[in-house]
């Protein structure tokens, strides 16, 4: 397993022999290793690294080791610790396994069972970080990008040559072209294709929380701040970051991302100490930039380290060639899902779907079908399962006590706020809503 990423281990023992015998030991293994003999200089330097796992004795000298262990759970819970207990003292290693230890190993152990536990621990560890990122993004493998469309498969042939470089990438297009789709297969296409691919939904966080979720932040810089945490920014190290709908990231906090973005630095909220991660960033966003610098909503120098390339994806209505491969790819995938009879699309369907204008682009696409594959009850699917000759989203006139279901109401309301609201904070605040129910609902809808 790769050692100096995910490998970085904190020894604590007040016999300075066997600090010396695992530190050589471990360091012998490509890992970084931090010794200390006591729990106050623990303490300290839990305060200023990040550790992955920590081999502790509990007998250190006048302090316990039960309540540093129990420090180490909040100041650094993602940490693994292993005891290091004498024959006489299993005892007491069950009870720091209660009390969150990972294992024990009982003294004196052989350089076998120390790196054994190690490497063990740390690929615990890794699993862990990797799960924590993937339950942040459950989503289907993406599907195949493939186009016959000239103007798309020009911008994947881009996306492939420069997915290799380190390069940061802008990516454009109307909402629901498959932006995230893309960027998530550039990670796939790039070397760091081992490592994470972090997404942040910029406009689902105020600017407080976005620093957080971004740098992450020390125990009791905030109120509630009851661990510390690590942030998105530690968790891509090595991968990639996608800041999904960048147009709505804070602009106070723009300089910090801006300094991240060229000197690869950070501190977390509320800590001082500077630290270092290796992250490509890839960035997208449906409002125009441009106009957002002019209009001094988003700093120049933050666009031009953002855009080194910029691939715009074309709307699915200037995709003829691919609007029927997709449908039939998104049938086959739900009437599976949901055990249908459907199979294929009739002449007038086929049409339709060639006809429409699809505002909505390819989530709209995959929305309709999903719907058909469930409502059709036959073989073939009819222009009328497709439902496309419903009023678009926001031109029905949703008065008071017409017969439409609240769910209709709320819809055509949300559209036509958006429509008249010059960003999407204004349209949150004349909703009285937080601007990530609005981005959701936005998905949700549609709109
Ligand atoms: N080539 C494709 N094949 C199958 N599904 C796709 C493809 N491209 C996009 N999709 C699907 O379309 C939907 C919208 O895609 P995605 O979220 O990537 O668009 P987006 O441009 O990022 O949208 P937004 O701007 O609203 O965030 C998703 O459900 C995605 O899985």
């Amino acid at each position: 397993m790769p050692h100096t990423e995910s490998g970085r281990i904190l020894l604590v023992d007040d016999e300075s022999a066997i600090l010396r015998t695992f530190r050589y030991c471990l360091e012998d293994e490509g890992y970084s290793v931090a010794a200390v003999s006591s729990a106050a200089q623990a303490e300290h330097l839990l305060l200023r690294q990040v550790f992955d796992l920590c081999f502790l004795d509990l007998r250190l000298g006048e302090d316990n080791g039960l309540d540093l262990l129990a420090q180490m759970r909040i100041q650094a819970p993602w940490m693994r610790v292993v005891i290091i207990t004498a024959h006489s003292a299993v005892d007491t290693a069950v009870d720091a396994i209660q009390a969150g230890a990972a294992d024990y190993l009982v003294k004196p152990c052989s350089p076998d069972q120390l790196r054994l536990a190690a490497a063990k621990q740390l690929e615990l560890r890794q699993l862990a970080a990797r799960l924590e990122v993937l339950e942040g993004e459950v989503r289907k493998p993406s599907d195949d990008l493939d186009s016959h469309c000239p103007a798309m498969m020009a911008v994947l042939e881009t996306a492939r040559q420069v997915a290799v470089t380190d390069a940061n990438i802008l990516i454009l297009g109307e909402s629901g072209t498959g932006k995230g789709e893309l960027a998530r297969a550039i990670h796939g296409w790039s070397r760091r294709l081992k490592k994470s691919c972090v997404t942040i939904n910029c406009p689902s966080l105020t600017a407080e929380l976005m620093e957080s979720e971004l740098f992450g932040h020390a125990r009791g810089s905030f109120t509630g701040a009851s661990e510390n945490t690590l942030g998105r920014v530690n968790q891509a190290d090595g991968g990639t970051l996608f800041l999904d709908e960048i147009g709505d990231f804070p602009l106070t906090l723009q300089p910090k991302l801006l300094r991240f973005i060229q000197e690869k630095e950070y501190e977390r909220v509320g800590d001082p100490v500077t630290r270092r991660a290796d992250v490509r960033i890839l960035a997208a966003t449906n409002l125009n930039l441009d106009e957002m610098v002019r209009a001094g909503k988003f700093r120049e120098d933050l666009l031009y380290r953002l855009n080194v390339i910029t691939l715009k994806l074309p709307p699915l209505r200037e995709r003829q060639d691919d609007i029927l491969t997709l449908a039939e790819r998104f049938l086959a995938r739900f009437v599976c899902d949901y055990a249908r009879p459907a199979r294929s699309f009739s002449e007038e369907a086929l049409r339709a779907l060639l006809d429409y204008n699809w505002p909505g682009n390819i989530r709209e696409l995959r929305n309709v079908i999903e719907r058909a594959s469930i409502v059709c009850p036959q073989e073939t699917v009819e222009v009328s399962h497709l439902g496309l000759g419903a009023e678009p989203a926001g031109s029905g006139v949703a008065r008071i006590g017409a017969s439409m279901s609240l769910e209709d109401v709320e819809k055509a309301h949300i559209a036509a706020v958006l429509a008249s609201s010059p960003t999407l904070d204004l349209a949150a605040k004349t909703l009285g809503i937080d601007a990530s129910t609005l981005y959701r609902k936005r998905k949700q809808y549609n709109l």
